[in-house]
């Protein structure tokens, strides 16, 4: 294949169809979001390495480097949740905590080879920062719910889990390596594998039992006093405690129906210190959006606060909504076709049909090698042709 066709790794096209239906769904969440209090924010897609981008936690292969002119180290931010704790701790300084914001940007995040996946998606996300109580954590899984379905998702779940209590558990159990073995298949949900490891552990057969009992502690709000039982952890069963309280709360918000508690839930980023969630689509084997409370990120730019907020995969929302059926023509327009003598007349006829809302393609049919092939894909064809024309 001519290398002038081919794209670098990981980066996509986006045509007309799909564009289209991606701003529908944007305008629908922006709009959502915005009726809950939350201001969007833009920020610049290159952050200095050594502050955003080591803050974002983003594994360091996974970052799109490169040099300025001065030889500091950028990155293309790979996350926006760094970039908006550098922005509240310096030019929003000054404004009251709690605050709101959202944001809707392209990320990057650098792939191997192999996988196929996007090394640049685009990202809807809010954040709540400044507010330690479960209520927020509370109002940003309700607002992702109805952020989702304002997009017209209607069937989806989320899973709710706590970094804090898998800390627990497994410091009490195993070292730190042994633990972040555990996390990695948990994270890659390879639960075969994870058990595997466990059996072949050197540890007693209860605590083997306690890490493999953590498996299934997934499901409705029974499992909290479930979890209870494995470990006498106060910072475990404080946890607990949030995750019992969050649930109420959830409730009184009327979201709880398509809520799971899933304690063996691992986030792809390190920053989180308290409650987590995932957001899956029905249809989709992975998830589509996802986040938590990350209470020590704001303090690395100077302005301490308890913060949380999600962010959803617009690329993978449109995949949950069955929108990626490929390009088609879209039979949205009117053309009107004219020859050189009545392109006045033309021009008025397509101002007024604009004026009122209507999308006009205006062609002259010089113009066009194929009339009749063109005008095959306009729902309706207005013609202003000259003497000498054929109809
Ligand atoms: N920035 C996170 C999502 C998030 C926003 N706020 C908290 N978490 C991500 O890219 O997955």
């Amino acid at each position: 294949m001519p290398l002038m066709f081919e794209k670098p790794l990981g980066m996509v096209d986006t045509l007309p169809a799909l564009y289209d239906r991606a701003s529908e769904i944007r305008h629908n969440i922006e709009q959502e979001t915005g009726r809950w209090g939350y201001r969007a924010i833009q920020t610049p897609s290159l952050e200095y390495y050594e502050t955003v981008g080591e803050a974002s936690a983003i594994h360091d292969q996974q970052l799109f480097k490169l040099l300025d002119r001065e030889g500091q180290t950028l990155v293309l931010r790979p996350d926006m949740t760094a970039p908006i704790a550098r922005v509240v701790s310096s030019s929003m300084k000054n404004e009251p905590l709690p605050l709101r914001l959202s944001y809707c940007n392209a990320l990057y995040r650098s792939q191997q080879k192999e996988g196929g996946v996007r090394a640049e998606f685009e990202q809807f996300g809010v954040e709540l920062v400044g507010d330690a109580s479960m209520n927020a954590d509370g109002e940003v899984i309700a607002l992702l719910t109805s952020t989702l379905r304002a997009a017209g998702l209607s069937a989806f779940r989320l899973a709710v889990g706590h970094v804090k209590y898998m800390n627990a558990l497994f410091k009490e159990n195993v070292s730190q390596e042994t633990a972040n073995v555990l996390r990695r298949y948990l994270y890659e949900k390879n639960y075969v594998s994870y058990r595997q490891y466990v059996d072949q552990l050197q540890l007693s057969a209860e605590a083997k039992n306690r890490l493999k009992h953590l498996q299934r502690l997934r499901g409705g709000p029974e499992v909290l006093p479930e979890a209870k039982k494995i470990t006498d952890n106060r910072e475990a069963h404080e946890a607990l405690a949030e995750i019992e309280d969050l649930w109420e709360i959830l409730e009184d918000l009327g979201v709880s129906e398509s809520l799971q508690v899933d304690l063996n839930l691992v986030l792809h980023i390190d920053y989180y210190t308290g409650v987590v969630f995932e957001g899956y689509g029905d249809s989709l084997g992975f998830p589509l959006a996802s986040g938590g409370r990350y209470d020590e990120l704001l303090g690395k730019f100077g302005r301490p606060a308890s913060a949380t907020g999600f962010g959803i995969r617009l690329d993978w929302l449109l995949e949950a909504l069955n929108h990626f059926e490929g390009e088609t023509l879209v039979r949205h327009s009117t053309l009107i076709l004219f020859s050189k003598e009545r392109q006045r007349e033309a021009v008025q006829e397509a101002n007024k049909r604009r004026q009122n809302g209507e999308a006009i393609i205006m062609q002259n049919r010089a113009g066009v090698p194929d009339v009749a092939a063109f005008a095959e894909k306009y729902k309706e064809v207005i013609s202003f042709a000259g003497e000498t024309d054929d109809e």
